[in-house]
C-alpha cells in the first residue's frame, strides 16, 4: 500500500512507451495522478526522455566551474529584484550560494547575458546547456499544468489560465556546502514553500531534498537519476483553491559529495489577478479560501515582512 512518504513517481518517457498525446485516455489517467499527487503530496517526481544524461552532464559540469570562479567574478551579477542575482553567505541561505537568473517571457537572451558577464570569452556550451534545461522545463510545466485542468475536470478555457500561471519562469542554481565542523548533516536550505506557480528541480545525484507531509513528517525525496521533482508553489495552491497543497520543503546535506540544483521556477505574468475556476468553489465543501491577489503583490509582502510560514493564509486567506 502507498504511504505518505511514497513520493509518486510519474513516467512521461516515450522511450518506455509512453504517449501523452493530449485528450487521449492515457493522457486523462496521467492527469488524474497529477491531481492527486499535488492533492496528497504537493509535489510529484517526473522521469522524461527530455532531459538527457548528456544534458545533465553538460550542466552540473558548467555550473561546477560557474561556481569555482573568483568571488568578484560572481558578485558581478546584481539584479534588483527580491531573491535575484548571486547570493551568497546570506543569513537567508548560510550554507549555499545562489544565482536567481530572471528570464523575459520570450527570448533567452537573459541566460546569454548571464553567462558572458561571467565568461566574458564565452561559455557556448553552458550556455547551450542552462537555456536547454530552461526551455524543457518550461515546456514540460506548460504540460504539467494542462493535466492539472484536465485532472480538475475544468472547461478547456482555463487553458488560457494557466498559460497566464506559467507566463514568466526564473532560473536557479545552487551550490550546496558540504556539512561543517565534523557534523553528519545540516540544514542547507530552510523549510518554505515556493511563492510562484510550479517549481521542477534537477539534481546532480547529491539527494538532500526533503517534504513535509501531510501529517507534519519530513519525507525524503530519493530522486532516480533521470528524475526531477515537480512541487506545486503557493500560486497553484490559491489557483486551486486550497485543494493542492504547496509542499513545504527544505534541503539538508549529509556526506561528502556536494549538491548542485538547477531549479526553474514557473510564475505567473506580471499583474495576473490570482483567482481560481469558479467550478473548484462551493459553499458546502469547499468554500472560497484565498481572496484574489496579484502575484508580485503577494512577492513583495512576504519579501518585506520576511514571513514565510503561511504567508500565502496570511497575505490572502479569508
Ligand atoms: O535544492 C533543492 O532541492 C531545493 C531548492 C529549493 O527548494 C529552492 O531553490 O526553492
Ligand atoms: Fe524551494
Amino acid at each position: 500500500m502507498a504511504s505518505e512518504s511514497d513520493i509518486p513517481i510519474l513516467d512521461f518517457r516515450k522511450s518506455k512507451g509512453v504517449t501523452l498525446e493530449e485528450g487521449s485516455e492515457r493522457w486523462k489517467e496521467m492527469s488524474l495522478k497529477i491531481k492527486e499527487a499535488f492533492e496528497s503530496h504537493g509535489c510529484f517526481i517526473l522521469r522524461c526522455d527530455e532531459i538527457s544524461n548528456e544534458l545533465r552532464e553538460e550542466l552540473f559540469t558548467g555550473l561546477k566551474s560557474l561556481f569555482d570562479l573568483p568571488e568578484e567574478t560572481k558578485k558581478k551579477f546584481v539584479v534588483p529584484k527580491p531573491y535575484r542575482g548571486y547570493i551568497s553567505k546570506s543569513h537567508l541561505i548560510p550554507h549555499s550560494e545562489t544565482f536567481g537568473i530572471d528570464n523575459s517571457p520570450k527570448s533567452n537572451s537573459s541566460l546569454q547575458d548571464f553567462t558572458n558577464l561571467m565568461w566574458p570569452q564565452g561559455n557556448p556550451s553552458f550556455c547551450k546547456a542552462l537555456s536547454s534545461m530552461t526551455l524543457k522545463t518550461r515546456e514540460l510545466s506548460l504540460l504539467v499544468l494542462k493535466m492539472v485542468v484536465e485532472g480538475l475536470n475544468l472547461p478547456q478555457q482555463y487553458n488560457f489560465d494557466v498559460e497566464e500561471l506559467n507566463n514568466y519562469n526564473d532560473t536557479r542554481v545552487t551550490k550546496y556546502q558540504l556539512p561543517k565542523d565534523g557534523k553528519d548533516s545540516e540544514v542547507a536550505l530552510a523549510l518554505h514553500t515556493d511563492k510562484g506557480t510550479l517549481g521542477f528541480i534537477c539534481e546532480n545525484e547529491v539527494q538532500g531534498l526533503q517534504v513535509v507531509s501531510k501529517t507534519g513528517n519530513y519525507v525524503d525525496v530519493k530522486v532516480p537519476s533521470d528524475g526531477i521533482v515537480v512541487i506545486a508553489g503557493d500560486i497553484l495552491k490559491a489557483w486551486s483553491n486550497g485543494r493542492f497543497r504547496a509542499a513545504p520543503h527544505r534541503v539538508v546535506i549529509r556526506g561528502d559529495e556536494e549538491r548542485f540544483v538547477f531549479v526553474l521556477f514557473a510564475v505567473p505574468k506580471e499583474g495576473m489577478v490570482i483567482k481560481g475556476p469558479s467550478e473548484l468553489v462551493d459553499d458546502e465543501n469547499h468554500p472560497l479560501r484565498y481572496r484574489p491577489f496579484i502575484y508580485d503583490e503577494f512577492v513583495h509582502y512576504q519579501h518585506s515582512t520576511r514571513t514565510d510560514e503561511s504567508a500565502l493564509e496570511k497575505f490572502a486567506g479569508l
